[in-house]
């Protein structure tokens, strides 16, 4: 099948030429498509479901006519899940020593100050990837030309290859002669040309197609989804009531139900989506930088207008000439269960529009595992990555504005709150600091809003329930809490408490941002001069992972920060109730999470090179105690 019309002067198969490609060491064929033919190695490249690229000789390819799907087995195996399970994949990761990959070799040798052990590693996997064989119908003709790859043809086509780009230097008339695994650019090309390359292969996507079959399913899978499309929202109900009692503590659990109507406001509803709408205006008025996001899938990468600072301005002069003007903001404290209804609603109308959007996507459009198959997973995690009207990013959007800068807006909303509850003159030192600390990471996130491009929901989460709830729900009528809480729980702070509570602020607030500006800065521009100190562990995908700086202290820097300003968040409402608790409790259940879900996916994507930084760093969040 031909998909594309480019065609390559007179060789068998051309560019695009969709075909069967022999897996190195066995018989057995994998759909791939070809890249480019090279008439002096005589080598076509192609590309594997997977990303992988190999060099095959022509005898190695068939055109796609002669195979046919695997015949249905007796068993269930035929499922992704049990396929997955089944060693069929030709790359398939394992521990074995002799195993084989399709994903290209990862070269773990630490680069500059690493000691030249370390720089001799093998090079090992670089990724898992699942693959499925088709057979073909007549026995391929050169197989039984060479014993050594019949006899691996039962056990080997899920083996992970460890021919290593030491081995292919170090022997390369054998593997000429056969197969080149190799990475995606020649390493023996000139220095200068290094760092040429590196930045081509940093534009590069990750390899990892479309049409890749399922990833394991996050969140407790499908069974997972239902309880979580439940039980989220019946959290955040909990807490709003919760935090009104006089008494919030676990003993009042359950908290007495209000009346059906008392959820809903037509005015609420209203409010909200002026909001949204205010925030739509500022997020597309022609103002701020148009920054670039990673490399997607295809090689082509996104514009984002990021002039979240700039909206946070103009949203904090405008809520400034309401009150002015005698609005009165207290209005969100006594309306606060109005207002998440209103939020959630909301929610659930976008959710349902990016389900349903995303059947018509295109495969490459798609975040991956986000296609489940099952409505309610795929419902609840999103599968669309980067779901846009026209320019506009609804992913991004959502993430940085209402709920960010609605976080801000009902903090400040419920000062006024507890000003007018407790007859104040000006807030509580409590209630100043919670403001203003939020107001500092608020501000800081959209102040380096570019910085978001790298992380883990931009780059690989759909945009699903998940988000859309955590972002226009969760964070601006959960994270508030704490401030909630104190409109009607005064808790006098003396000055050394908060000298202590402002230091260990800035302290978790230094490595947060130190951390993310690192790796963002490092992930957008590797070849940057200012980087060539910093240690680095190359990976197959071309991509590198630090570790020096704060990534060389711990895997997850960002989080170890976060976590320390959680602290300082939950700290000035002391100690009389969980509930001012609860969102240290949540992020430190976030971020565990968050950690082992990103260093899944970073196994698969870098293979040993992962193993390695891992071995290199060995904490993940806190340093010597996890
Ligand atoms: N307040 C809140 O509710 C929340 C806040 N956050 C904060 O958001 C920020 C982003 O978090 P998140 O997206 O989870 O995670 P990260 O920003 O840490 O992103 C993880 C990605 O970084 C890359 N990476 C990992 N290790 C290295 C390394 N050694 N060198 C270079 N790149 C590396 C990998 O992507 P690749 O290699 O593909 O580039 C990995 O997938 C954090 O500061 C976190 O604390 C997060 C969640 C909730
Ligand atoms: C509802 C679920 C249980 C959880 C939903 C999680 C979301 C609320 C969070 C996922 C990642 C987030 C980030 C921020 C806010 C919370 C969510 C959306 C962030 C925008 C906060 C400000 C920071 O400076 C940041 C680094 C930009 C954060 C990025 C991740």
């Amino acid at each position: 099948m031909v998909i594309r019309s480019v065609t390559m002067p007179s060789v068998k198969y051309q560019r695009g030429d969709m075909v069967m490609g022999r897996w190195p060491g066995s018989s057995l064929y994998y759909e791939v498509k070809v890249l480019r033919f090279d008439a002096n190695s005589q080598l076509y490249t192609v590309i594997y479901k997977d990303g992988t690229e190999l060099e095959l000789r022509e005898q190695d390819i068939k055109s796609a006519a002669g195979f046919q799907p695997r015949p249905r087995s007796r068993s269930r195996s035929r499922s992704p899940g049990r396929r997955r399970s089944r060693s069929r994949s030709p790359a398939r990761t394992t521990r074995r020593s002799s195993s084989r990959t399709a994903a290209a070799v990862a070269a773990a040798a630490i680069t500059e100050s690493a000691p030249a052990s370390r720089r001799d590693t093998k090079l090992k996997d670089a990724q898992e990837v699942i693959l499925s064989p088709l057979q073909q119908t007549k026995p391929a003709e050169n197989n039984s030309n060479n014993k050594h790859e019949q006899k691996e043809e039962n056990n080997t086509a899920n083996k992970v290859n460890e021919i290593t780009d030491a081995i292919v230097e170090a022997e390369p008339e054998k593997n000429q002669g056969r197969y080149n695994l190799r990475r995606r650019k020649d390493e023996t090309k000139p220095v200068e040309a290094k760092a040429q390359q590196l930045e081509e292969k940093e534009a590069k996507p990750a390899a990892a197609p479309a049409a890749s079959p399922p990833l394991p399913l996050d969140f407790g899978g499908k069974l997972g989804a239902y309880f979580w499309l439940l039980f989220l929202p019946a959290w955040v109900l909990f807490l709003v009531l919760q935090v009104n009692l006089e008494d919030p503590s676990l003993t009042n659990f359950p908290p007495p139900l209000p009346p059906l109507h008392a959820f809903w406001d037509a005015q609420a509803l209203g409010f909200v989506i002026l909001w949204v709408l205010f925030q739509v205006l500022l997020y597309i008025l022609p103002v701020g930088k148009l920054s670039e996001g990673m490399p997607l899938r295809s090689g082509e990468r996104l514009k984002y207008r990021t002039n979240g600072f700039f909206a946070m301005v103009v949203s904090s002069v405008a809520v400034a000439a309401a009150v002015h003007q005698g609005v009165d903001l207290t209005y969100i404290h006594s309306h606060f269960l109005q207002l998440t209804t209103a939020s959630f609603l909301i929610s659930v109308v976008l959710s349902l529009y990016l389900y349903v959007r995303s059947r018509s996507a295109a495969a490459e459009q798609l975040a991956l595992g986000g296609s489940s198959g099952n409505v309610a997973y795929d419902f609840f995690k999103g599968r669309e990555l980067n779901p846009r009207i026209k320019d506009f990013d609804l992913k991004f959007f959502c993430e940085m504005r209402p709920g960010l800068i609605g976080w801000c807006l009902i903090n400040f909303a419920l000062a006024l709150a507890e000003m007018k509850q407790q007859a104040l003159d000006a807030p509580s030192y409590s209630m100043i600091l919670v403001n203003l600390f939020q107001l500092l990471y608020v501000a800081d996130g959209l102040w380096n809003e570019e910085a978001i491009l790298t992380t883990m929901d931009l780059m690989h989460d759909g945009f699903g329930f998940m988000l859309a709830f955590g972002d226009l729900v969760w964070v601006p009528f959960t994270y508030t809490l704490q401030a909630y809480y104190l409109v009607s729980h005064p808790n006098p702070l003396s000055p050394p408490a908060v000298a202590a509570l402002v230091t260990l602020k800035l302290g978790g607030f230094y490595i947060f941002r130190k951390s993310n500006s690192e790796k963002n800065a490092f992930r957008r521009n590797p070849s940057d001069p200012k980087h060539s100190d910093v240690k680095t562990i190359p990976t197959a995908t071309g991509k590198s992972l630090l570790v020096s700086g704060w990534w060389g202290v711990v895997r997850h820097p960002n989080y170890l920060g976060d976590l320390l300003m959680a602290l300082a968040w939950s700290l000035p409402c002391g100690f009389s109730h969980l509930l001012p608790w609860y969102y240290m409790v949540y992020f430190i259940i976030l971020l565990v999470h968050r950690d082992s879900r990103d260093m899944t996916q970073c196994r698969r994507k870098y293979g040993s090179a992962w193993d390695e930084y891992c071995r290199t760093v060995r904490y993940r969040i806190i340093p010597r105690v996890y």
